[in-house]
């Protein structure tokens, strides 16, 4: 592995506690999740989303509509189009006119996010779209901004932000690295 000087800047209370506010935060600014949907971007984005609307049934006891993105084959200049995928029903989720909520694990230069957008804009044209990260590193090379962050987290661009969730991962954790041979 090319990283060195690892630390643990969130364990799983914390981001039990970030998800939670956030399940708030969507509640409080759309005064409900009516006509809402939380979309995942691959891979981590997904098990966000499903964990938020899991406390936004608690909390509320509204189920809300959590689809996917995979967004691989967008990013940059690369046009192709993939569906976006009902994870709780296996069909496809409408967005046409519905207010999206966009999520994923950490948000860095935009660049995945912007692509994300576009296939959501060619697919079908949503009411509006908001985001939702777990982490927010800066540096971003485009303007976007989140409107749900669990954590604010100041970093070189020299260090590697990495989300474990239990869903894929051995915990839930996030860890900062140092990346070995990289300037500050
Ligand atoms: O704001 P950006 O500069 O686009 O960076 C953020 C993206 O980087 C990571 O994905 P990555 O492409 O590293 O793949 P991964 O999800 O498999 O780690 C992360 O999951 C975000 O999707
Ligand atoms: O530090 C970073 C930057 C982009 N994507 C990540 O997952 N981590």
């Amino acid at each position: 592995m090319d990283e060195t000087t690892e630390h643990s800047i969130m364990d799983e209370m914390g981001i039990r506690r970030a998800l939670t506010r956030i399940a708030h935060e969507i509640l409080e600014k759309n005064k409900g999740v009516e006509n809402c949907t939380l979309i995942g971007i691959r891979t981590r984005g997904i098990y966000l989303a499903k964990r938020v609307a899991e406390r936004i049934l608690e909390i509320e006891g509204v189920p809300v509509p959590v689809g996917e993105i995979d967004i691989t084959s967008y990013r940059d200049d690369r046009i192709k189009v993939k569906a976006v995928e009902d994870i709780q029903e296996g069909g496809n989720l409408q967005i046409q006119d519905r207010k999206v909520i966009l999520f994923d694990d950490v948000l860095f230069t935009g660049r995945t996010v912007r692509a994300a957008m576009d296939a959501l804009i060619d697919l079908g044209r949503p009411q509006m779209i908001q985001l939702a990260v777990l982490i927010d590193r800066g540096h971003r090379e485009l303007p976007i901004r989140p409107d749900f962050v669990g954590k604010n987290v100041p970093t070189s661009k020299s260090e590697k932000i990495e989300v474990l969730l239990t869903e894929i991962d051995e915990n839930d954790q996030v860890l900062i690295f140092q990346q070995r041979g990289k300037q500050e």
